[in-house]
């Protein structure tokens, strides 16, 4: 069986894959002080919990955090006995490389993401990833990721307004029934629910047009629901979209490696 390990900057998720479908999704913070041994005792305890057994042959992590890579290899090795595929490391291969200036480097997740798209949808695609930042990921028709967008994530943006003024309290994402606020609460929440509709709209608008052909818009990560309400903003939801990339990855190392 196949552990997929995606680490973004907020949270770390493990989902094992049986081949056909994944058994488990488990969530923890991310944090590069944990040990390969703390990451052990969550999973077993876990895994356990639910009742599953898995036999891990494979390991592919894609980490947005450099600095976890190290404790999963041991993670991986110790408990497993394997030796993991890194997505964006030059050895792990991809089955569409990335169309981008040279030298730069593309988010591992965004790797796995125009992946999972192209393999679902088959190109044309922008997938808008809520996540620490939001991403918008451009996969061409052929597959490769040729590019996008980065912006403040949605926690990122209510935390900053707390951080930066004093009188403003720490207010959780949810949609007001309005947008002209009458507290300060409905205020934050207005600038920030409105305003992502608003960026949502916009970039991927703008998107369309730069790009020239018709594109299908894919909305994932946590928060991209809450953005579904009322508001025809995607195309579809899909939750697992970068682990269901992962997969697709680590099945294409198996064939050509
Ligand atoms: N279902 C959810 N409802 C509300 N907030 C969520 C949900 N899922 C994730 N979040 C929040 O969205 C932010 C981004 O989370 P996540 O997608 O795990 O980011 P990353 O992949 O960058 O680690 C975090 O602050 C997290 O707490
Ligand atoms: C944009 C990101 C910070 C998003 O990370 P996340 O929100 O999933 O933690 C990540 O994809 C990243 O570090 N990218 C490197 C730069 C790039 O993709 O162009
Ligand atoms: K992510």
């Amino acid at each position: 069986m196949l552990l997929c390990i995606d680490c973004g900057n907020t949270n770390t998720v493990f989902s094992i894959w049986n081949g056909e479908r994944f058994l488990c999704t488990l969530r923890t913070s991310t944090h590069h002080g944990r040990t390969a041994d703390a990451y052990f005792t969550w999973f077993s305890t876990l895994i356990t919990h639910y009742g599953i057994e898995p036999d891990i042959t494979d390991v592919i992590v894609a980490s947005t955090v450099p600095r976890v890579v190290w404790n999963l290899r041991v993670f991986s090795d110790r408990f497993f006995g394997v030796r993991p595929i890194v997505v964006g490391k030059p050895e792990c291969l991809l089955p569409h490389p990335p169309r981008v200036d040279a030298g730069t480097g593309v988010g591992p997740d965004r790797l796995a993401n125009a992946a999972g798209a192209f393999d679902r949808h088959g190109g044309d695609v922008v997938v808008v990833d809520f996540g620490t930042a939001t991403n918008f990921d451009v996969v061409a028709e052929d597959g490769a990721y040729v590019g996008g967008v980065i912006a403040p994530g949605v926690n990122l943006s209510l935390e900053a307004l707390h951080q930066g003024a004093a009188a403003l309290p720490h207010v959780d994402i949810s949609q007001p029934e309005r947008v002209i606020g009458t507290n300060t609460v409905a205020c934050i929440q207005s600038g920030v629910f409105w305003g992502y509709v608003g960026l949502i709209q916009g970039i991927t608008t703008r998107i369309k047009a730069e790009y020239g052909r018709s594109m299908k818009v894919i909305g994932t990560g946590g928060l991209a629901p809450l953005f579904a309400q009322g508001e025809l903003l995607f195309d579809t939801i899909e939750d697992d979209l970068t682990m269901h990339g992962l997969t697709v990855i680590h099945a294409y190392n198996t064939e050509n490696g």
